[in-house]
């Protein structure tokens, strides 16, 4: 669950979701604010040594005071450098340390989501909103408090300062204040425009990139290349568009405040100027005046960079907010009932109704699979198979009717031990990036070497059933494998996490059926005595059975092993 509150004003959302991670960093952030009052109150310094610089040591004459104030100027420039220094590196922690939490927690939430969410969402899209907009989010939740709070620290002592010099003159400055806010507020909504457009095309281009990369050896035998290279270009103009568009909304707004800026010394160098002329004041006042004019500044343009920031950061709150929207379709009860243990895996379908939005797919369909039998389930391409494994393993809930495990409802049982107890490989396995050790441990942490490799012995895997079969690389996307390694890879991995119903999802399908019937043969022999379901378009290829079981038109349809059709529960 991502820790987004509904009920607050965006800025104040983006501060609320990053609050926790601050405060386990509290000392961090007092240091770091205490450091960067310091380096303000220490910029603020040079202006008025100039002052006396000019005034005391070259007008009045005093070579001493000229000596004493470069010392001092040397100091400032020592100090200064070891401040930043040391502020720097506790940011770069403080701001890691937020960043990894938020990014933490949207993966996790991440984690919950259902396969339709994948099935609908484009890779590119979840990673840029893992990456970009977490990272705006984050930058706004340090910078914008920190910021705002050193240029009002910086301000105060710039207007005390200033005021001690020429009350008229600075109110002559402040009085351009209001203009600086009037424009901001006008610029806001070209800002954020041009922001989300930037979002959205650097979305698109990630989706580009993690789409094309995957079917590359697609793109290359469809000789698609050229195409591809186009609609790269053709991103990259999109994308750069909206850049130029966001860097011209932000060039104008920055624009803008600098030029009132700019008035504001300019008025002091009419206004202070002909007063000096005239002998009001002294020069070492205007000069000093007309540097913390200029030092005034900052702080009024960190301001503006916190309100744009804050256009930012609203954009990629929305957008990380639609994954905070997306609801996991299943979640482990509070307090789940306990399986009997040995789980023996018998299997009961009630009356289950599924569907995909208005697509029913499963309609009121019923089954007992008795612990420990071997069922095959047969069916037309695009029934529903793999979508009433989905079921099983609770990847989904019926929309109406019960399944139970032992005689208790999915749903009531803990997520992490259904899983364990249900496990499926199907035709084309995942493994991951590593060596075939790292994937068998994948699923198997605690397992040693002998396990290991007996499992994979079990598997059929005898090539690799030896202390440097372990190490083999299965490469970025296994494709330094055959199929028939990576499923018995996947077997191996199935026999080690050693459940009480075994799946396989037309696991064999397209192999040979000599090497199809001989990792069935694998799995009989490991998993007899073990619930077996056994997907499949091809009865031949996966030996004997105690029932078929059809799935067509929503329901289930038991036919005994020498095919005579009979119904077991209800017949659609
Ligand atoms: N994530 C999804 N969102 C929407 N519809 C889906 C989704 N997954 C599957 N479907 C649809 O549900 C129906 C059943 O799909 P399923 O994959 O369960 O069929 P299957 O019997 O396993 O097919 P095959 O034998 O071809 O693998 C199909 O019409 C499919 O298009």
């Amino acid at each position: 669950m991502i820790a987004l509150r509904e009920d607050r004003r965006l800025p104040l959302q983006a501060l609320a979701w990053a609050w926790p991670m601050v405060r386990e960093r509290g000392g961090a952030v007092g240091g770091i604010v205490a450091l960067s009052f310091l380096a303000s109150a220490a910029a603020l310094l040079p202006p008025y040594l100039t002052q006396r610089l000019v005034d005391d040591g070259i007008v009045g004459g005093r070579g001493d005071v000229v000596l004493q104030l470069c010392g001092a100027f040397l100091v400032l420039l020592v100090a200064g450098v070891v401040v930043e220094a040391v502020s720097r590196l506790a940011y770069l922690k403080l701001s890691a340390h937020v960043l990894f939490g938020l990014r933490e927690q949207v993966y996790r939430h991440l984690q919950t989501l259902a396969p339709t969410y994948y099935a609908r969402t484009r890779g590119g899209e979840i990673l840029s909103r893992l990456d970009g907009d977490v990272a705006e989010v984050q930058r706004f939740a340090i910078d914008a408090p920190m910021g705002l709070l050193n240029a009002v620290f910086s301000l105060v002592v710039a207007l005390v300062l200033m005021l001690s010099l020429s009350p008229l003159l600075t109110a002559l400055v402040f009085a351009l204040v209001p203009l600086h806010v009037a424009a901001l507020l006008l610029s806001r909504p070209w800002l954020e425009r041009s922001t989300h457009a930037v979002r959205q095309q650097s979305a698109a281009m990630s989706s580009f990139f993690v789409e094309s990369l995957r079917a590359m050896k697609f793109i290359q035998a469809t000789n698609a290349a050229p195409r591809q290279e186009a609609g790269l270009r053709a991103h990259h103009g999109d994308y750069f568009a909206a850049l130029r568009r966001s860097q011209l909304a932000s060039l104008g707004a920055g624009g803008v405040q600098r030029i009132l800026s700019g008035l504001g010394v300019l008025l002091v160098f009419a206004v202070g100027g002909s007063m000096a002329a005239a002998g009001e004041l002294s020069v070492g006042v205007v000069v000093a005046f007309i540097a913390y004019t200029t030092r005034a500044a900052g702080p009024l343009q960190t301001a503006a960079g916190v309100f744009m920031g804050w256009q930012r950061a609203k954009v990629s709150l929305e957008r990380i907010r639609e994954i905070a929207a997306e609801r996991p379709t299943v979640t482990s009860p509070a307090h789940p009932l306990a399986l009997a243990q040995p789980v023996r895996g018998g299997i009961r379908l009630d009356a289950v109704t599924f569907g995909y939005g208005d697509a029913v797919v499963l309609d009121g369909a019923s089954l007992d699979i008795v612990a420990g039998a071997k069922f095959a389930l047969v069916g037309a391409s695009g029934v529903g198979k793999s979508t009433l494994i989905d079921l099983l393993q609770r990847h989904y809930d019926p929309a109406a009717g019960r399944i139970l495990l032992d005689g208790l409802r999915l749903d009531l049982l803990e997520l992490a031990e259904l899983r364990r107890q249900v496990v499926v490989v199907d035709q084309d396995p995942v493994l991951m990036p590593g060596s075939v050790r790292d994937n068998l441990r994948f699923v198997a942490p605690d397992a040693d070497d002998v396990a290991l490799l007996r499992a994979l012995s079990l598997a059929g895997l005898a090539n690799f059933a030896h202390a440097g079969g372990l190490d083999k690389p299965v490469g970025a996307s296994a494709s330094a494998l055959s199929r028939g390694e990576r499923l018995r890879i996947a077997l191996a991995r199935a026999i080690l996490q050693d459940p009480a119903v075994l799946i396989l999802d037309e696991t064999t399908s397209g192999l040979d059926l000599p090497v199809a019937q001989a990792i069935v043969a694998a799995v009989d022999r490991v998993f007899a005595g073990r619930t077996r379901i056994v997907i499949t378009h091809n009865l031949a290829s996966v030996g004997d059975v105690d029932r078929v079981v059809e799935l067509r038109d929503g329901g289930l349809l038991v036919q005994s092993p020498v095919r005579a059709v009979a119904p077991l529960l209800r017949v659609v």
